[in-house]
């Protein structure tokens, strides 16, 4: 029986077989790439990958990033519904992993050249000495900015935060614009002034909350500041579009976003002369300068029907070139080393910007509550930037929080 399985390969509902070694049948993939931006080149991607294996038909399905955990937690639960890959973030890997919803990667032929990915993108590909996602971008940010509204005021680009307000200064004075854009409602666009102030959301390493330490309260009152004195302006909603629509406008002559911002905002009457875009590190703050670790991974459903094709596909969507493309046509970071040797890599300034802020980004807890911190965060974040709390009492309401979903945690 063994053998005759062997012979005609694991026939299946999907009709994903590889009796020939031929890979067949279909691949549904959950992609949470921007539309209009992003998701052209991945599906392009992923058609390249149809032209290499013909008998496999990728079902190619965008799911908004704000949607697509809780809708892949809910089908996988159900057994019903979820696709065979999906693209998950790098803090949803360990929670999908921690729920068994993911297949374990390891000697199958979804891993290839596992030498050849940085170090800190892998780190959240594993869970319990298991692989199970393949890194697909690393990212992180650092300070947009609108060099001919620079020039205008006559201002350099701010290394910390009192020349983020010097900066901010000149440029109102000078074009009655505002100087920064803060994303008000996304606690991401927090972490750079909480990692500036020395502090952190919390320590892994001691188990500890460290939010409501000194350094948190510090750093909610540098955002806070910020706002009250004119340096920046925020929302408490829609605040990517706001931010957006803000800087490729020229309202604002700098935002703090990550490569995944670039090609919507190189559509920015501001910047058609795409040299007018400037990008540099993060503003330091009175203790550290840090910038934090994003991005995503491709993993495979632990009941897909069509395991050997979903292995194939996410190497293929992971490879140096796939990897090399996204790099060429959305400056997105590649994973792979040898990804940046590539002249797509090497010829995008984007990339070459990032590549020394990845490799510095400051390192998250990839455990599986580590993507439900930034929820609570946000309220507080929103609160303190509207005036509807302290920076204390953020402070600690958000450490209250994270002691009741870390339970044991100090
Ligand atoms: C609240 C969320 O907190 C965390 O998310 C952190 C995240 O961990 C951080 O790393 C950071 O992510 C970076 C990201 O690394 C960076 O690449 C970029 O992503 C680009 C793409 O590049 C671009 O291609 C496109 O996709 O667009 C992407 C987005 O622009 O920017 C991201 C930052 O925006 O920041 C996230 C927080 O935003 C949780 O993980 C949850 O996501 C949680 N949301 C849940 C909430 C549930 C209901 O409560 C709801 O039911 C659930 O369905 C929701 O999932």
């Amino acid at each position: 029986l063994a053998l005759a399985a062997t012979a005609c390969g694991s026939d299946d509902e999907s009709g994903g077989s590889k009796s020939s070694g031929e890979l067949s049948g279909t691949v549904t993939w959950w992609d949470t790439s921007s539309v209009g931006s992003e998701d052209k080149v991945f599906k392009k991607l992923a058609e390249g990958f149809e032209k290499k294996h013909p008998k496999v038909d990728v079902k190619y399905v965008n799911v908004p990033f704000g949607e697509a955990q809780n809708k892949f937690k809910n089908a996988a639960q159900a057994g019903d519904g979820a696709p065979d890959v999906i693209r998950s973030e790098v803090a949803w890997t360990p929670d999908f992993a921690n729920l068994g919803y993911l297949a374990p990667l390891d000697g199958t032929a979804a891993l290839k050249d596992q030498d050849d990915f940085l170090k800190q993108a892998v780190a959240s590909t594993k869970y319990e000495d298991k692989t199970y996602a393949v890194p697909q971008v690393i990212d992180s940010m650092g300070i947009f900015y609108n060099k001919k509204m620079f020039k205008e005021a006559g201002v350099e680009v701010p290394a910390n935060l009192d020349d983020l307000k010097t900066v901010a200064k000149k440029i109102k004075d000078k074009t009655g614009k505002t100087g920064l854009y803060l994303r008000g409602d996304d606690p991401y666009y927090f972490l750079s002034f909480l990692y500036g102030e020395g502090g952190d959301m919390v320590d892994a390493g001691s188990k500890s909350v460290t939010i409501d330490k000194p350094e948190g309260v510090k750093a909610f009152k540098a955002v806070k500041e910020l706002v009250d004195d004119g340096t920046a302006k925020t929302d408490a909603s829609d605040g990517w579009e706001n931010m957006m629509q803000a800087f490729k406008n020229g309202d604002v002559a700098m935002m703090i976003n990550g490569p995944w911002a670039v090609a919507d905002t190189l559509t920015g009457s501001e910047f058609t002369d795409k040299d007018n875009l400037g990008v540099a590190p993060v503003p330091a703050g009175s203790a550290a300068q840090g910038a934090p670790q994003g991005g995503h991974n491709l993993a495979v459903y632990a009941g897909s029907k069509n395991l050997d094709a979903s292995y194939a596909f996410v190497e293929y969507m992971t490879s140096v070139d796939s990897q090399a493309t996204a790099a060429g046509e959305l400056n997105l970071l590649p994973t792979r080393t040898s990804a940046y040797a590539k002249k797509e890599a090497v010829n995008s300034e984007i990339v070459g910007f990032f590549k020394p802020v990845v490799e510095t980004a400051v390192e998250r807890p990839w455990i599986p509550e580590g993507g439900s911190l930034f929820e609570p965060l946000r309220v507080e974040y929103t609160k303190v930037l509207t005036g509807q709390t302290t920076p204390e009492k953020a402070a600690k309401a958000t450490g209250d929080a994270y002691r009741k979903l870390l339970k044991d945690w100090k």
